[in-house]
């Protein structure tokens, strides 16, 4: 039997996407996404959601010896002492989750976590469960906070193409938090051949498997990248639709912008091919009415493309 963990959502989140009033996104999605990603890494989750301080602070303590760690989305609790000294009293590894980035906000609750992973929507959870399936808490031993030169510039070269591409529309997140500052926003569509192709010729590239990468509270980590298709970029792209920070129709105008650049040669993941073929056909069509993506294939998908 795989880990077992308590995932433990705080105030409102049962709201979510409700409240915002938009489509996907909401509390259900999150719920399919996190099944879908246990079942992926042989966990085992006890989901509970409360609106109640007390209760949170119950489900731990009643839970405390089922379970072998605890995933918490405090949400507006992130300033709870009691939270945090019931995370500190069972003692179990804890990492701690936000949708949106804390921005200023300073968490009390991250003092008893291991780690605070932020600012990635539903990828926010989706992580933390990959850490504890990897058993590698902090990130750091994947190399996750060194800051290599690597990921630095591909950091960069993303930045500078979003800069690029910054006048294209693209369906931003709502914002949930006090402030509004964190949620990412999802990296423009590229327009077909805006970037570099590499002529007719297929090339394939090898891209390191779907990387958990550094969620410190202040440095944001760089998005997969868009010059090469890879499994990690379609998946980016699927949960920024179940987040709800894209669009049905923005997510099949950057699939069918990949799909031409595919055909004329771009960069995919190397012998993941004709699988990113396949998604983005599907993902192309699912624009249609008649043959749009319910969420349960969109994480379905998710699960398919896991490196
Ligand atoms: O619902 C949300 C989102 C949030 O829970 C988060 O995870 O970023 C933070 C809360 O303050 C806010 O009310």
């Amino acid at each position: 039997m795989g880990k077992r963990l308590l995932v433990l959502h705080g105030p409102n989140l049962n709201l979510l996407g409700e409240r915002e009033g938009r489509e996907g996104g909401r509390f259900a999605d999150l719920d399919a996404a996190l099944k879908a990603r246990a079942a992926a890494l042989g966990l085992e989750l006890t989901v509970v959601q409360s609106n109640h301080e007390g209760v949170l602070l119950d489900t731990l303590h009643a839970e405390r010896s089922r379970v072998e760690g605890v995933v918490v989305s405090p949400s507006s609790l992130f300033g709870s002492y009691p939270l945090r000294d019931a995370l500190e009293a069972i003692g179990l590894p804890a990492l701690e989750v936000y949708l949106e980035a804390l921005g200023e906000r300073e968490s009390v609750v991250a003092e008893a976590c291991a780690a605070t992973l932020e600012g990635e929507g539903f990828d926010s959870y989706l992580q933390a469960l990959e850490r504890f399936a990897s058993g590698d808490l902090t990130g750091e031993s994947s190399g996750e906070d060194e800051g290599d030169e690597e990921a630095e510039e591909a950091e960069a070269d993303e930045e500078a193409l979003e800069d690029e591409v910054a006048e294209e529309p693209v369906g931003l997140a709502k914002t949930l938090g006090r402030r509004g500052s964190g949620a990412k926003a999802p990296a423009a569509a590229p327009a077909s051949g805006s970037r570099k192709t590499l002529g007719r010729k297929v090339v394939e590239l090898a891209v390191p498997p779907a990387s958990v990468k550094t969620l410190g509270r202040k440095s944001p980590p760089a998005a997969p990248s868009e010059d090469v298709l890879s499994r990690a970029l379609v998946r980016s792209r699927i949960s920024d639709r179940l987040a709800g920070r894209l669009s049905p129709a923005d997510l099949a105008t950057w699939a069918r912008s990949w799909w031409t650049r595919v055909q004329g040669g771009a960069p995919t993941e190397t012998g993941q091919r004709e699988l990113l073929e396949d998604i983005l056909q599907r993902l192309t069509l699912a624009n249609i009415p008649a043959t749009r993506m319910s969420e349960t294939e969109l994480v379905d998908w998710m699960t398919r493309l896991e490196g």
